[in-house]
């Protein structure tokens, strides 16, 4: 079997999970609270400008002439994403610009950024698959669930459904196929935990921005 493929099966509980959350609920038919839309847009701009770097770390790690390519392309895709929430997102939602940085976006964002800088490049990789993989396999459900023509979030439902992204995510599926083929069970294993642990961290994204989480002080 593909590691890949062993990958996406450890982590379905935690994904049939993140299905029945009530922020993935409430943004299919509409009904999310804009507070909710709002704290989860401003925590997302400074996920998206910290995932950008965590990827072009890894770009800049990555052994093959094709993976720099690649991952700097996603480097790009998630900083143009960014943009994107700026110039429109912001505006449509009346969303504040300066925003302190969630305990969950702080921890997540070191995280991929730790593992980009410190760990094997391999187990780098496997660490930022999850933002690809989820994001389409979770856009997809949303996208086809639709109950509401006049879904206040459509445009964000758009982002992740398009074919455009399904490009991306497909090829970062495949080059962790691929370098996982060049490393040893035990390094496998490591690539295992690090998207299982990317896992856990897009299910709390989600929970904080549903809960509006704010540091204690
Ligand atoms: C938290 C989070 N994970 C993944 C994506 C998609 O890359 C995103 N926009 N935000
Ligand atoms: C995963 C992801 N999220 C926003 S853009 C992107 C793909 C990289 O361009």
């Amino acid at each position: 079997m593909k590691w890949s493929e062993t990958t996406w099966r450890r982590i379905q509980p935690i994904y049939s999970k993140i299905l029945d959350m009530p922020f993935i609920k409430q943004l299919t038919d509409g009904s999310l609270p804009l507070e909710q839309f709002q704290y989860y847009i401003r925590q997302d701009s400074a996920y998206l400008e910290n995932f950008g770097r965590a990827l072009s770390l890894i770009a800049a790690r990555a052994h093959e002439v094709e993976d720099i390519l690649s991952f700097s392309r996603f480097a790009e895709g998630a900083i143009v994403v960014e943009n994107a929430l700026h110039e429109s997102f912001f505006k449509e939602y009346n969303i504040e610009k300066n925003t302190e940085i969630s305990p969950v976006t702080h921890h997540y964002t070191h995280y991929l950024k730790s593992t980009a800088a410190l760990d094997q490049v391999e187990v780098a990789m496997a660490a930022v698959l999850p933002c690809f993989w989820i994001y389409k396999a979770v856009g997809d459900v949303i996208y086809n669930n639709q109950s509401d023509l006049e879904n206040p979030y459509k445009k964000w439902i758009e982002t992740y459904s398009g074919e455009e992204f399904e490009i991306l995510v497909n090829q970062a599926i495949n080059t962790c196929d691929r370098v996982a083929a060049t490393c040893t069970t035990a390094q496998q294993e490591r690539m295992h935990e690090a998207f299982l642990a990317a896992t856990k961290l897009e299910f709390m994204f989600w929970d904080s921005a549903s809960n509006l989480r704010k540091w204690p002080f």
